[in-house]
């Protein structure tokens, strides 16, 4: 038989109809609440899923074994720590130690104080009625730093960033507060066979946000101790030359190609150690003739001779040799520069079109200090044309100076990268690093000037305007001396590096190679005009 009767029959049930109406009404509206509530929790879980995973398989043996299996299980875990600490404590450091502690400081420092820090730091915005605050979206402990990675509110830049960046260490505790845009790491470079889906992933993973911003809040300073040199690579790359320790205890590279670089520090800041790292970096490519290193040290030679003969050329006795040189390098750039015409647009290193590199320990001395106005400004003109025109030909310009007076500051936008150690004046840090820097965080002239700390200062690259604060690696004379016997620079025989023979070996970034860049054996056959 058909039932035809209702399914609720409001009539029997006690409930008076109003009330019906309000389940009908707000039931809904308590379910879409619960659902959206649950949902929000879901990216939460996803950041936290290694805390939850620990609870709750936790919770699972005491309710399923109680709580002496647990305690034993915990106790069996926590040994099996011990003992890959004791013998890998480096990835056990990376893949457990740093992840606790930045959970930890998650918790207990930055969520904690959050809101209230970022509200008197005049980074909340009011929209509506309502406060909106920046998001912290991870926290990440490196051995050194703890980085925030942060989601601005809409109608705010990194600049707000920058200016509130002592205020934000104060309030969490920390001495500086370092503002960088962009990733903190580039995609790492893939081979093998996941290596063309790998690079799919990356690209999303290292895809621009331009609402991101990295805090970085440094707990103790890595660069206290002094940075021994760095193995010379046996192919320079000379897109990542190792030159430094970054306060992230990476190593920092340096891209030489295309690049003029300008040291300026306050006497025995350390701006030797740069040009001397520099060099070590390039000590293979000197010997194979791929680099042609030019010195001009006008203080007398006493800087750049101990590695005498890693230059192909080198003068520091009279101003007038050393404006020649200038000047026979600017000669060898328009002879490269009518060769390059119509063929290539940008060099690139070979034995018979090698890199020139010219490391000039006074550029103030050529600048400003020469006495015969007509050699002034033949070096001028000389070292303008130079940086002008010398990157893209394969001339490069490291000039080093102690003072960032008017003629250095001119000629300031011509270098890419831009180096300031310890100076004496808080206004020379604009002066050497741009407009900016010193609210960006290069705090040069408060560098300490105690001898344990030289060899420390700020780095800033045309494409990267944050500082980062690193320390040059120190190479002792006797360091040098043995650099330079063992990677002498080939005697030139013609100063005007016009090719004389067909050569096709040529200078590939990124390349790996097993040993040094022209081993004995490969020499002649390459010569014959095989490709390399
Ligand atoms: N990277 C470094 N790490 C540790 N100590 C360093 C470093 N660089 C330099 N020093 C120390 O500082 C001293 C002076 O260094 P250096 O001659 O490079 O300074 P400078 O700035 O070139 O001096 P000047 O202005 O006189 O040319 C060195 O003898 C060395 O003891």
């Amino acid at each position: 038989m058909k039932n035809n009767a209702p399914l609720v029959n409001f009539r029997r049930l006690s409930v008076p109809l109003p009330w019906w109406l309000v389940i009908w009404v707000v039931g809904p509206y308590l379910v879409f609440k619960a659902v959206r509530a649950l949902l929000r929790l879901v990216p939460v879980a996803c950041r936290n899923w290694c805390s939850l995973a620990v609870t709750g398989g936790g919770l699972w043996l005491w309710y399923r074994h109680g709580l002496l299996v647990m305690v034993l299980v915990l106790l069996a875990v926590a040994g099996v720590g011990v003992l890959w600490w004791w013998r890998w404590p480096w990835p056990f450091q990376r893949l457990v130690l740093l992840p606790l502690l930045a959970w930890w400081r998650r918790l207990t420092v930055y969520r904690l104080h959050w809101r209230e820090a970022l509200d008197l730091c005049g980074l909340s915005e009011r929209f509506d009625g309502t406060r909106i605050m920046p998001r912290l979206l991870a926290v990440r402990c490196t051995p050194a730093a703890d980085e925030l990675l942060v989601r601005m509110p809409r109608g705010q830049n990194p600049d707000l960033y920058h200016q509130a960046s002592a205020n934000l260490a104060h309030s969490f505790n920390a001495r500086q507060c370092r503002v960088y845009i962009g990733h903190r790491t580039s995609p790492p470079a893939r081979t093998g066979r996941l290596a063309r889906l790998l690079r799919v992933v990356d690209r999303v993973r290292f895809r621009d946000r331009p609402r991101l911003v990295w805090l970085v809040f440094p707990r103790r300073d890595p660069l206290r101790s002094v940075v021994p040199s760095f193995p010379v690579p046996f192919e320079p790359d000379f897109e990542r030359l190792p030159i430094a320790l970054g306060e992230d205890l990476r190593v920092f590279a340096l891209r030489l190609l295309a690049t003029h670089v300008l040291i300026v520090g306050a006497t025995r800041a350390g701006k030797g150690s740069v040009q001397w790292s520099l060099v070590r970096a390039l000590a293979f490519g000197i010997r194979s003739g791929l680099v042609r290193l030019w010195g001009i040290d006008p203080k007398g030679g006493v800087e750049l001779s101990i590695g005498r003969e890693l230059f192909s050329r080198y003068e520091y006795t009279d101003p007038a040799p050393m404006v020649a040189m200038l000047e026979d390098l600017v000669a060898l750039m328009r002879e490269r520069q009518a060769r390059m015409q119509g063929a290539v647009r940008v060099h690139t290193p070979t034995l018979a079109e090698p890199l020139y590199v010219l490391v000039v320990d006074e550029l103030l001395a050529l600048v400003a200090l020469l006495q015969d106005t007509e050699l002034r400004n033949r070096a001028r003109s000389a070292l303008a044309l130079l940086l002008t025109q010398g990157a893209g030909l394969g001339f490069l310009v490291i000039g080093a100076t102690q003072d960032p007076r008017k003629e250095v500051v001119e000629l300031r936008d011509f270098f890419p990268a831009r180096i300031a150690l310890r100076v004496n004046e808080r206004n020379h840090v604009d002066l050497i690093l741009g407009d900016g820097a010193r609210n960006r965080g290069a705090l040069a002239d408060q560098l300490s000037a105690d001898p344990s700390m030289r060899g420390i200062g700020y780095v800033v690259l045309d494409d990267r305007p944050e500082p980062l604060r690193v320390r040059f690696s120190y190479l002792p004379d006797d360091e040098i001396r043995e650099m330079a016997v063992e990677f002498a620079a080939p005697v030139q025989a013609s100063p005007a590096g016009a090719p004389k023979q067909r050569d096709k070996r040529t200078y590939r970034p990124g390349r790996q190679s097993a040993g040094p860049l022209l081993p004995e054996s490969l020499a002649g056959l390459l010569d014959g005009g095989e490709p390399a």
